[in-house]
């Protein structure tokens, strides 16, 4: 029988968070047994005795593999979070893994099982019987039940411990770096925190549905007013229904002024508006996107309105228009239109409505301009930082002799951040706009020793390598998914003497940094660099998001 090679398997599991979490219960799992085994067999567990008093067993002897069943109630605690913030429990004795969603470290609670995944079962939170360990007033009235801040009443210090410790997990079980070393004391660092913890994103993006969305007990309080079209965050889990929201206390003052004044109007029965309704595919408004930047000359903030929608009708949007451009802080007003049937907020077409189509953001000293679709770092303030550290973590030499080599560029940031302590540097990024964005940034800064190039970092062939000198620093900066095999294996031959790995996925990250560091063994292909720190850095806090910069070097 044809065998499937550990890597492939590995790459895979680190890239679906599904199956990666499936892979490390399996880990626990293991554990779990084995200690189990090393116990007395006759000894009756906690596991049991929910079994025993439990409305759905039907037999006394039921053991442990047979549970727990789905629709069963169970007294759980939580004793740490995993990947997008879900509460682990774990059933005393048996090790058996449970995932909350909402579930947080030291919190008692009745959940019930409602599906169970070969070693592990996903349990909805009934009740809680008393409250986890840090618990702090949430300051947004959304918080319980809207999808972004998970983790909104766990004090900072608490969320910091968690991701914290997610990544040294990660580090250790992935990426196999032993933590019992004296040496790892060194390389972990402490997370750095985030100085703003809320008004911190510079990029929302509000979708408008026909379905309104609230949580079963607020159904009857809240839905007296009739309206059934909601503009707002979707529902956790459903692409169709959307939770009406007033506010976000993440993004800027000025972002929610906006967002109030179209919550004013949008429904108006004059105006003519729908929402698009993703299931019949009829509507007219789809997003709200607001991005805000500052003015570079000024300080001042500046905001981009960006309306998506399914059609180009300008004269529907006129009276949405002419409301939001009179806060002060609206400097463009631009219309995305997406004839397809996908969620997406990037258009086929786009149009200035009013003002200018581009808004611009300050950064380690550059000027960065900004426009509907361009990538951006969300937290600017942290930006700043997360920068500094990878400066730090490049190590230059400063005497305009070194090349570096961005790789996953975006709109040239990074490099651009560094080129002028440098001799030149490379960029390859695959989105044309992005391309096109850093070297208009590269031109509004003054740069010219910077080149950016658009290739799909994914299929590189062969050659790649062959247009750029060898690089002494090399960026990478992937998303979610991580780097592919054969750009690593490009790494591995380039042998570059620093490599910076910017991620913003611990688990892919610990992934890739395995094979950089003790190679591929099914291919008979070795590491050869040597991990020297790896910092993580809260960029959204109350979410489970986590970045991580690893500087790596040469053996
Ligand atoms: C996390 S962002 C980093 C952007 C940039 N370094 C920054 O800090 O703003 C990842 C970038 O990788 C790009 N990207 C994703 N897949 C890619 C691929 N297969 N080849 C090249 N670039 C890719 C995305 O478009 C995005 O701009």
């Amino acid at each position: 029988m044809a065998t499937v090679p550990t890597y492939y398997v590995k790459h895979i599991i680190t890239t679906n968070p599904k199956l990666y979490f499936l892979h490390r219960v399996e880990k626990f799992q293991s554990l779990a047994c084995l200690l189990h085994n090393q116990e007395q067999q006759s000894k009756p567990t906690q596991l049991d005795n929910v079994n025993k008093s439990s409305e759905n067993n039907r037999d006394a002897k039921v053991t442990s593999s047979f549970f727990p069943k789905r629709g069963q109630n169970l007294e759980l605690v939580c004793e740490s979070l995993a990947f997008k913030g879900k509460g682990v429990c774990k059933v005393e004795d048996s090790g058996f893994i449970l995932m909350c969603d909402r579930a947080l470290p030291g919190e008692r609670f009745i959940g019930r099982v409602t599906r169970r995944k070969g070693s592990y079962a996903e349990v909805t939170k009934l009740k809680t019987i008393s409250p986890h360990w840090d618990i702090v007033d949430a300051p947004c009235e959304y918080a319980s039940y809207c999808g972004g801040c998970k983790t909104q009443n766990l004090s900072y210090e608490a969320q910091l411990r968690a991701k914290e410790q997610q990544v040294r997990e990660l580090i250790v079980h992935v990426g196999r770096f032993s933590d019992k070393t004296p040496e790892f004391l060194n390389t972990m660092k402490a997370i750095v925190p985030c100085d703003e913890q809320f008004h911190y994103r510079n990029k929302m993006e509000f979708s408008f549905g026909s379905q309104k969305w609230l949580p079963k007990n607020l159904l009857e309080d809240k839905q007296e007013d009739g309206q059934t079209y909601a503009l707002g965050l979707h529902a956790p889990g459903f692409f169709d229904k959307v939770l009406n929201v007033n506010k976000c206390l993440l993004q800027s003052k000025p972002a929610n002024m906006v967002l109030e004044a179209i919550q004013e109007c949008w429904r108006h029965p004059n105006f003519g508006l729908t929402p698009y309704d993703t299931r019949c595919h009829t509507g007219f408004l789809k997003h709200l996107m607001l991005r805000t930047g500052r003015n570079p000359d000024t300080g001042l903030l500046e905001l981009m309105v960006n309306f998506v929608t399914s059609s180009y009708e300008p004269d529907l949007l006129k009276p949405l228009v002419e409301k939001v451009s009179v806060i002060p802080e609206v400097v463009s007003i631009m219309n995305n239109v997406n004839t397809s049937v996908g969620n997406t907020s990037v258009g086929e077409e786009e149009y200035t409505l009013y003002g200018k189509s581009s808004i611009t953001e300050m950064l380690r000293g550059l000027i960065f301009k900004i426009s509907a679709n361009s990538f951006f770092q969300t937290n600017t303030g942290q930006a700043d930082v997360l920068y500094k550290l990878v400066e730090d973590c490049a190590g230059l030499r400063g005497d305009g002799s070194e090349i570096v080599l961005d790789l996953f560029c975006g709109t040239g940031t990074i490099g651009l951040t560094l080129a002028k302590r440098v001799k030149h540097v490379y960029g390859y990024e695959v989105v044309p706009q992005a391309i096109s964005d850093a070297q208009q940034n590269a031109k509004l800064n003054g740069i010219s020793n910077a080149t950016f190039i658009q290739g799909d970092l994914n299929k590189i062939s062969d050659t790649f390598g062959s247009d750029f000198p060898k690089p002494d620093i090399v960026i990478s900066d992937p998303n979610r998914p991580g780097m592919h095999l054969k750009l690593i294996k490009y790494l591995l031959k380039l042998k570059a003497p620093r490599i910076v790995y910017v991620s913003c996925n611990p688990a892919t990250c610990a992934r890739d940094l395995d094979y950089l560091c003790h190679g591929i063994k099914e291919q008979n292909i070795k590491g050869c660099y040597e991990l020297k720190s790896i910092q993580p850095v809260d960029m959204f806090p109350h979410t489970p998001h986590i970045e991580c910069i690893c500087q790596l070097e040469l053996c």
